[in-house]
């Protein structure tokens, strides 16, 4: 499965090593989409009117109600009434308008402190992280000591040391809320840090200033701007606490900690008083919660994904799948938020027994498409299907987690990360039968073992009681075919499963699978980018390309040769083959490279490496035609002669 940041190609290779200011730039990775995404989640959108209301009343209210605010009535500590409907402090001057004029100094010193703090913070977590190793641990340790130490404390020392007034509490208040802004700034950092399109960037010289602001702020801005929002209700409340105290806003000025002081002087006589700033800082607190929670609703990929990431498209005209088909794909797509196609309408079928093989190029969608069929996308990504469906069991709707684990099995391409490596290899081996199928603890160990025993483990009891690590790659690799086929799935879906293996261990590794396919029939999808080896275990062929199925043949023609789409061609071109006797004539590489998912042309996306392209396929993308038995082809050329 491709990591996101490597989905796009970096521009030119490593070794054009260019002007460092003005250095080639690696592209944005294809997360860029999904960022610039903001959810409009119902608690965002009152979120934000509600705040942009209390705004609205802090910028109007001295004009409409100042006067009022000052105006003193002879009546002290007034109880409510039809006048003063939250009853008049002790110089009876009106509560509900001085709450009403406290908004706009209480905004402003909020936002104000919210500011330093994210400045400040930010500032702190990005010199950390562009600092050298033994700095930015240190700094590390000193922004956890910081976070550590509750922000009103450490604003009352910052208070205390600069004195009482408004200036110095917003200062102390940004000053101690920065550490939780320096912390998630340089973990953030630290975890971006360590992607491909960052990597390539410092190789290709770009200096780390622009590094940091073209490639790494931006794709940290989301979470910062969650505790942004969270940082404003909490500055608002630790500034009224220190006006609360009388070490904030100091009289004739006043903001709500300093109306609730006062209010508070009067519980007992007129306890409206206090109910005006209480109200207020709630109110606005909770506001902007809302706006803080909606913006990390909005930001997460599962959120409002429907049906599990699921959602049913309109149905593929004129496709459909034999009958008895095991697994049936009907127009398959997988994009990220913002819309850009990884996987676009893909429809196939597997029928039972049989092995399907899927190749094409690196970032074709193969992973994908095969994640999406056993519901195991990554967050970030939406699929949709007019269809699909595991034999009676539908895969688009919410297909229960017992079934799905005991009906599809997954061999990963890196044995290494299959396993967790805390736990020893019998109770990950039996987990599955234990928890869905019901299987007692004694029984699923002897299944365990007598698993191992068929994928031709040595020694399988010990094994069992060893840890992932005490095993060698093949043997993991084993090990997890077993770990898939254990529970009697009826679909194997394996994701290039002998990529990560030596050339021995992976005709093994191939052997055994065929000899799983035939002895239980299980059927297959077999993932891999070699189309030779997938011409020696597979019954047909799916070749994909830019996302697309272009073209679906038996194996047989495949390795004759016979293929009609140009990409396939090219793809056999490019393979050596051993059994081949007469002279064939040097390999030739598939020239160019695919496109980028947010890049690929309007017509065919091979269009621009294909040597047979006509005017039409720059602006119309091929609909799939058969072209045989069992055999079809997306492309325009087909069956024109050259
Ligand atoms: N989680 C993700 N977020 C964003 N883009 C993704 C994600 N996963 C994959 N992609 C992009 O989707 C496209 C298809 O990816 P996929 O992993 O399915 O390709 P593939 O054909 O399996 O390639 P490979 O052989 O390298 O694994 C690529 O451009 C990839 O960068």
């Amino acid at each position: 499965m491709h990591d996101p940041a490597d989905g796009e190609e970096p521009h030119g290779p490593p070794g054009a090593r260019s002007d460092p200011i003005d250095g080639e730039e690696p592209q944005d990775p294809p997360g860029r989409e999904e960022r610039a995404v903001i959810r409009w989640t119902a608690g965002l959108k009152a979120g934000l009117a509600g705040l942009a209301a209390v705004a609205l009343v802090g910028l109007a209210a001295p004009y409409l109600f100042g006067e009022a605010a000052q105006q003193l009535s002879g009546a002290a500590r007034e109880g409510v009434s039809a006048g003063h409907w939250l009853g008049t402090d002790a110089l009876g001057r009106d509560v509900l308008a001085r709450t009403l004029v406290a908004t706009r100094l209480t905004l402003l010193m909020t936002a104000a402190a919210t500011a330093i703090a994210g400045v400040l913070g930010i500032l702190i977590g990005t010199t950390v992280w562009v600092a050298g190793p033994r700095v930015r641990e240190t700094g590390l340790r000193l922004i956890d000591v910081m976070v550590s130490y509750p922000a009103v404390i450490l604003a009352l020392v910052v208070a205390a040391i600069l004195g009482a007034g408004p200036v110095a509490a917003v200062l102390a208040i940004g000053v101690a809320w920065s550490p939780a802004f320096a912390r998630l700034t340089a973990s953030l950092a630290a975890s971006v840090a360590g992607r491909d399109f960052v990597a390539t960037a410092r190789l290709l010289g770009v200096p780390p200033y622009r590094v940091l602001t073209r490639h790494l702020l931006p794709n940290i801005a989301e979470p910062l701007l969650v505790l942004l929002s969270v940082a404003f209700a909490g500055t608002l409340t630790a500034l009224s606490g220190l006006s609360f105290l009388g070490l904030g806003v100091q009289p004739p000025a006043y903001d709500w900690g300093a109306l609730l002081d006062t209010g508070l002087e009067a519980i007992y006589t007129n306890p409206a008083e206090a109910v005006g700033p209480a109200v207020a800082i709630t109110l606005t607190g909770v506001l902007a919660g809302f706006v803080g929670d909606g913006l990390a609703a909005g930001s997460d990929p599962r959120a409002g994904r429907g049906r599990d990431g699921w959602s049913p498209s309109a149905p593929v005209p004129g496709r459909r799948a034999p009958d008895g088909a095991l697994l049936v794909v009907d127009g398959l797509s997988v994009e990220l938020p913002g819309g850009v196609r990884l996987v676009d309408g893909v429809s196939f079928h597997v029928m039972p027994g049989e092995i399907v093989g899927v190749v094409g190029e690196s970032g074709s969608g193969k992973s994908l498409t095969a994640m999406a069929v056993a519901r195991l996308l990554p967050d970030g990504v939406r699929a949709t299907a007019a269809g699909l469906r595991l034999g009676d069991l539908d895969l688009t709707g919410r297909a229960e987690p017992a079934r799905l684990a005991t009906e599809i099995g997954v061999v990963y391409q890196d044995p290494s990360a299959s396993f967790n490596p805390a736990l020893r290899m019998g109770g990950q081996l039996t987990e599955v039968l234990r928890r869905h199928r019901g299987v007692g603890r004694a029984e699923a160990r002897e299944r365990a073992v007598k698993a191992l025993e068929a994928v031709r483990i040595l020694q399988p009891e010990t094994v069992v009681r060893r840890h992932p690590h005490e095993l060698s790659g093949g043997m993991r690799q084993r090990a997890m075919i077993a770990s898939a086929v254990l529970p009697g799935p009826r679909l194997l879906i394996a994701d290039e499963p002998t990529t990560a293996l030596d050339v021995t261990v992976q005709a093994e590794v191939l052997e055994l699978l065929k000899e799983i396919n035939t002895a239980e029939g299980t059927a297959m999808m077999f993932i891999s980018h070699d189309i030779g080896v997938v011409g020696t275990l597979c019954d047909r062929v799916l070749v994909m390309y830019a996302g697309r199925i272009v073209e679906e043949l038996p194996v047989a023609d495949l390795r004759v040769g016979r293929a009609a789409h140009p990409y396939t061609r090219a793809l056999l071109a490019a393979t050596p083959r051993l059994d081949e006797d007469e002279e064939r004539g040097p390999l030739t590489t598939v020239p160019g490279r695919p496109p980028a998912p947010s890049a690929r042309p309007g017509g065919c996306a091979f269009a621009p490496r294909c040597p047979v392209a006509l005017p039409i396929c720059a602006t119309d993308p091929p609909a799939p035609v058969p072209t045989g038995e069992g055999r079809s082809a997306a492309c325009h050329a087909v069956g024109v002669p050259s």
